[in-house]
């Protein structure tokens, strides 16, 4: 698969992507990603464009609208990825199944499998330790995404700052 790099010749970015994603809503977990057929650990799965916000205009605008729920933080204030970036759902540290990196230069996050993903998985992001929502964990080798299970969550809501938290994780 090709890797999604920035062709230097002509400025061109490949977007590759995988027919076997679709979207499926959940009850507690809303919409979120799940693949029609397995993926192997290291694959690419998808790469997003991102749509850039300076703090300025992100703290005067965009926090006090639904964008909050749905940004990265950025080189210079947040990031709103185009595609299926803002579908992935959160998992907690650890039990996410898929790990993205931010290209700051070239504008993009890429979405990489951290382990083999099994047909029907739901395919989820880690957030970060602070989210805004009850968080609502997969079971275990959930395949319809339908055994989703409400976890205690005392956190508050929390500030655009701790929206999707800086770190990388692949
Ligand atoms: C980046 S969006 C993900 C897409 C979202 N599910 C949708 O339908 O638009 C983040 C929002 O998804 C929901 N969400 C993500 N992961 C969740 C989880 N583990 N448990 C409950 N809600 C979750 C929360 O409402 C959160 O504000």
């Amino acid at each position: 698969m090709d890797k999604g790099v920035v062709d230097e010749r002509n400025d061109s970015i490949a977007l590759p992507a995988l027919g076997c994603l679709e979207l499926r809503t959940h009850p507690l977990r809303g919409r979120g990603v799940f693949t029609r057929s397995p993926i192997a650990r290291g694959t690419l799965v998808h790469i997003s464009p991102v749509l850039l916000f300076d703090h300025a205009e992100y703290s005067e605008h965009g926090k006090h609208t639904k964008l909050d729920h749905y940004t990265y933080c950025w080189q210079g204030g947040f990031a709103l990825a185009l595609g299926l970036g803002s579908m992935f759902n959160h998992e907690p540290f650890g039990r996410e199944n898929i790990g993205f990196t931010r290209d700051m230069g070239a504008s993009l996050i890429k979405y990489t499998a951290l382990r083999d993903i099994a047909t029907g998985e739901e395919l989820c992001i880690c957030y970060g330790p602070n989210v805004w929502f009850d968080v609502a964990t997969k079971a275990s080798n959930d395949q319809e995404g339908s055994n989703s299970v409400l976890e205690g969550n005392a956190l508050q809501p929390q500030t655009a700052e701790d929206l999707l938290q800086c770190f990388d994780i692949i």
